[in-house]
């Protein structure tokens, strides 16, 4: 076991802490201070719980633990699991104090999230976050949710966790492209709040990809760090924190015109933050460079940023008014002023929209 580091979550309702290190996940020590002798309903899916519920479940002891698995996929982030989550709590006749468990990548993590913020009005729950994606950026800040089949994430409730334990190692299991679209949510950091960050990551390309064990644990520690601090002074988005949903408003409207089932979220998000990036610099917000620079780190990390001409534009601007940040007035976008600084920005035509989403298209392009 590698020394744990803690990150704490400060919010003026409760705190909590994000422990990071490597064998942490089932280390009873993990454990102590955060469950106490009520119900837990351990709730993982189909490919995470055959890896580590047994796992984590030995560190538990003798407490009153029970078990539910959710079907795999971002197309199973839907009403109806989260329905089949109420109805076992109600099976095992949970009560207020029961705790849930999310182990698992940022679906487990939202729906159950979404699940312990709905069931009796509200229940503790922790995230065991299993996929880097989930690590940097799902298991912190309480966002929780589910998909819609009009729009991602429409249906939910800011629900904190009482922790969040991520345990590095897990990430020896996950697949590469997995590994890859968690990288998305990393270069995002770099480029809202923490230029030197987005150096750092440029100056050690060939580690970050394979995974590196001490690089791990560097991005993942200063991922949370950056999102601590902003959940922190805006814990629900009323501001500042909407800088988090840096390429969003373009993902997840590409998620959602193809189903949730033909791009990875941090996939999409990358090729989100290109189109972002481009419209700044469209607009006059920051200088020329700043999306090709952008764009030349997620390819090298092996992310693709170019959008398919068979989705279209129309369709996916369309989507995007539905996007959470809108407001009467028009879409709100989060868009760089330069590299490592975003402004949460409500003055760009649907032409220059559209416009930035085509100079995606082609990958001989001058984005
Ligand atoms: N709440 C938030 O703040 C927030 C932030 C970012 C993303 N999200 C949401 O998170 C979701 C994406 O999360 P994700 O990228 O973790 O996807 P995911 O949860 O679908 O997990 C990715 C895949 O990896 C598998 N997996 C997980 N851990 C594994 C491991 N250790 N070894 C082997 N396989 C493993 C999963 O079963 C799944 O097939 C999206 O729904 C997105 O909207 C939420
Ligand atoms: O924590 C946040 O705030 C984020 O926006 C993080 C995003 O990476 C994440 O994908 C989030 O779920 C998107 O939120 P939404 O409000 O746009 O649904
Ligand atoms: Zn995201």
């Amino acid at each position: 076991m590698t020394e744990r580091l803690t990150v704490p979550v400060e919010l003026e309702r409760g705190s909590y802490r994000v422990d990071i290190g490597t064998a942490i996940l089932d280390d009873p020590q993990s454990w102590g201070s955060v469950l106490g002798d009520e119900t837990v309903l351990l709730v993982s899916n189909d490919t995470v719980a055959p890896l580590y519920a047994d796992r984590l479940e030995s560190a538990l002891g003798e407490r009153d633990v029970h078990r539910h698995i959710i079907p795999d996929g971002e197309p199973h982030k839907n009403v109806s699991t989260w329905s089949g989550i109420i109805d076992r709590l109600i099976e095992i006749r949970a009560r207020r104090d029961a705790t849930l468990i999310a182990l698992g990548g940022g679906v487990v993590g939202d729906i159950c999230g979404f699940a312990a913020a709905s069931y009796m009005r509200g229940i503790r729950f922790v995230q065991v976050p299993t996929t880097l994606l989930a690590q940097v950026d799902a298991s912190v800040g309480g966002k929780t949710g589910i998909n819609h089949t009009a729009g991602k994430n429409l249906i939910g409730a800011f629900h904190q966790p009482a922790a969040v334990i991520i345990d590095t190692a897990t990430l020896d299991t996950l697949p590469r492209r997995e590994y890859l679209a968690g990288l998305a949510e990393v270069v995002k950091y770099g480029a809202i709040m923490d230029a030197e960050f987005l150096d750092r990551i440029e100056s050690m390309i060939d580690a970050v990809t394979a995974r590196d064990p001490e690089v791990l644990r560097e991005l993942v520690a200063r991922s949370v760090r950056n999102k601590a601090k902003v959940v922190s002074a805006d814990e629900r988005e009323g501001g500042i924190r909407a800088i988090l949903n840096f390429g969003h408003t373009f993902g997840h409207a590409i998620e959602s015109v193809t189903g949730y089932a033909r791009y990875l979220h941090g996939e999409a998000v990358a090729i989100g933050m290109v189109m972002a990036a481009s419209l700044s610099e469209r607009r006059g917000l920051c200088e020329a460079g700043t999306a090709a620079r952008l764009e030349r780190l997620l390819a090298a990390l092996g992310l693709t940023t170019t959008l398919p001409d068979d989705i279209a534009t129309a369709p996916l601007i369309e989507t995007m008014g539905l996007d959470k940040k809108a407001v009467a007035g028009g879409l709100r976008l989060v868009l760089l002023t330069s590299t490592g600084e975003a402004v949460i920005d409500q003055d760009s035509s649907e032409t220059e929209i559209a416009a930035a989403i085509d100079a995606c298209r082609d990958p001989s392009r001058a984005i």
